[in-house]
């Protein structure tokens, strides 16, 4: 219970705020940095090498996801990222600044996990208010941004049920809900759709993609699915393992709004085509250097 507890609270808000060459796949997409990584190590306590020398920028505006072999450390970058976990060398920033002197309006961040994480004990509407309680947010606006979170999500009719008597996707839509009453700028997404049936994550995905575009997010997410990367992100990030380091940057230029023809094209067949040799060569490089 008390790792639960931990899970759900890590997730539920980190609240806070966070290499400007003209050549960054983060620039060329127009927006600021609002995360960087770099030269980062992460050394766990084992010994285990997760991550090596890794430079990532992600800029405004971006939906950016980290693929790659099982192991080869995108968790624990995410973790990295959202200041979850310590790096043990090199440096992260976010807004271009210091974990400690960000947060507050404008530079806020949310983490949602592969599973929900929701308090089983606890109807949906007290799940989804969590990270305000956190706050000491009460009161009328905090009643509306749990409204609005609710129904942007579909689950308005939801609020007064309980965690199991959802499904998995709504499960997963709640957990979302929770992450977006802090209105987050910033939205890291450790494989949350994972779990679920293609039919129910093809709708996620239009659903995170909408929300991504009214809400201005800049989002990170971990996927093992090639399709599910090409078809949600402006840059697909390719990670090997041993040690885990990111050895492509594969920009998706096809135009949002993406929908069930992009699905479909032969664009978006080309794009999975490169992404998945870019895999197998990160999988193979892993394999060669144990
Ligand atoms: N807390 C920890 N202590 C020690 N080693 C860890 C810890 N967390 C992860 N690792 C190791 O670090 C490496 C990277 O793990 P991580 O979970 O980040 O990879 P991943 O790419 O997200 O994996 P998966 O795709 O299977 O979820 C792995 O070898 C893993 O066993």
């Amino acid at each position: 219970m008390v790792k639960q507890l931990k899970a759900i609270r890590d997730e539920v808000v980190v609240s806070m705020t966070a290499s400007t060459k003209t050549d960054d796949p983060a620039r060329a997409f127009g927006g600021r940095p609002v995360v960087e990584v770099a030269g980062v190590d992460k050394v766990y306590g084992n010994g285990t090498v997760a991550l090596k020398e890794v430079d990532l920028t992600v800029g405004e505006g971006e939906f950016v996801s980290l693929l790659g072999p099982s192991g080869c450390g995108k968790s624990t970058l995410l973790r990295v990222m959202a200041g979850l976990g310590e790096a043990s060398s090199g440096t992260v920033k976010w807004w271009e600044q210091d974990y400690q002197v960000v947060g507050g309006k404008g530079r806020k961040l949310a983490f949602v996990f592969q599973n929900a994480t929701l308090m089983p004990w606890a109807r949906v509407r007290k799940n989804v208010r969590l990270p305000l309680d956190l706050a000491h947010e009460h009161g009328e606006d905090a009643e509306a941004r749990i409204d609005q979170a609710l129904e942007m999500v579909g689950l308005s009719k939801f609020g007064n049920a309980y965690p199991r008597e959802l499904s998995g996707g709504m499960q997963m839509r709640a957990s979302i809900a929770r992450a977006m009453v802090t209105e987050p700028n910033l939205l890291l997404m450790d494989e949350p759709f994972g779990a679920l049936d293609e039919m129910t994550r093809n709708r996620l995905n239009d659903d995170v993609l909408r929300l991504w575009k009214e809400k201005g997010w800049t989002v990170v997410f971990v996927t093992h699915s090639v399709y599910e990367a090409v078809y949600l992100s402006n840059r697909v990030v390719v990670m090997a393992a041993r040690p885990g380091r990111v050895v492509e940057d594969v920009r998706i230029d096809a135009p949002y709004p993406r929908g069930a023809e992009f699905r479909v094209s032969t664009e978006f067949a080309d794009y999975c085509r490169r992404v998945s040799l870019a895999l197998e060569k990160a999988s193979a490089q892993g394999e060669e250097d144990h």
